[in-house]
């Protein structure tokens, strides 16, 4: 499947609990040209996984549109595979029955499921894994599997809400530079939720910072920096500084909003 853009046009959404109205996006405009690989970063609670989960079609806006490699999203669709944290593994089936399952279910046939996973399970550093179970496996082995299942549907879009979070500093470098050898082969659309500043600098051509409610675009970066990215670089850090003023500005915002809301409970 090759990919195409994905337009956000004028995206709000608002959740409604009782009495209370929340708006958790208002107003976002977004063109995200395939191939790029973009971050949204921003304060808990500033509508990352809102946003994500509606691209994804798991909750759609309550208004606006959003339409991804050429059709308007009206829910989930094989051409948009997400990554979560938490792995989201069957943990009854081994290594490589997680990675055939998209497969299996789309009734390919048993050579090209073989072969994909094969594939797959080689290109991720898998393939001594295939019959161990998930709770077998650390979890960046399992972070891996994840990855190989929604790669196995060959979506040329790859949501990703933070998936590394959970991850220790080496592992989580590691699978940082593993996503980025595969983005670079299979020319994926990548959308990445991070509350990372370094993890977005790291990876992005492009880091959308989002305000603390309701969720807008407060900056869109392109990201310049010649890769592979050096953290140590001074332009690496001097993005870091510019951001991490950005984020702070919400992370106030946010904690502000947590004062004001004890004060009326
Ligand atoms: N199903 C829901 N019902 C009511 N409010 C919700 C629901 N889902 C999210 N929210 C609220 O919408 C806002 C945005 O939430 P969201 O999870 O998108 O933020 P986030 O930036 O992804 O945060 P985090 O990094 O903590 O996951 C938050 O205030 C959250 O409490």
């Amino acid at each position: 499947m090759s990919a195409s853009p994905i337009c956000i046009k004028e995206v709000n959404k608002v959740f409604r609990t009782g009495e209370r109205e929340l708006i958790a996006l208002k107003d976002i405009d977004l063109e995200i040209p395939s191939g790029q690989f973009t971050c949204l970063l921003g304060p808990s609670g500033c509508g990352k996984s809102t946003l994500l989960n509606a691209v994804a079609g798991f909750a759609l806006p309550t208004s606006g549109s959003i339409v991804a490699n050429g059709g308007e999203v009206t829910g989930p669709g094989p051409d948009r595979g997400m990554v979560f944290q938490e792995y989201a593994l069957f943990p009854w089936m081994t290594v490589e029955e997680n990675v055939a399952f998209g497969l299996r279910i789309k009734r390919t046939d048993k050579g090209a499921i073989e072969a994909t996973v094969g594939k797959l399970l080689g290109m991720l550093s898998l393939s001594d894994f295939r019959k161990r179970y998930p709770k077998d496996l650390s979890g960046g082995m399992r972070q891996r599997v994840a990855i190989a299942r929604v790669l196995a549907l060959d979506s040329p879009v790859m949501l990703m809400d933070e998936p590394f979070g959970a991850l220790d500093a080496l592992t989580r470098r590691n699978l940082q530079d593993e996503l980025l050898r595969i983005w670079a082969e299979l020319k994926k659309t990548i959308i990445f939720v991070t509350h990372s500043i370094e993890e977005a600098i790291y990876l992005a051509d492009r880091i959308v910072v989002m305000t603390y409610r309701p969720g807008t675009v407060k900056r869109d970066i392109t990201v310049r920096l010649p890769r592979p990215r050096d953290p140590s670089a001074p332009g690496f850090n001097a993005l870091k500084r510019e951001l991490g003023q950005l984020v702070m500005e919400e992370q106030q915002r946010h904690h502000t909003d947590e004062l004001r809301m004890a004060a009326v409970d």
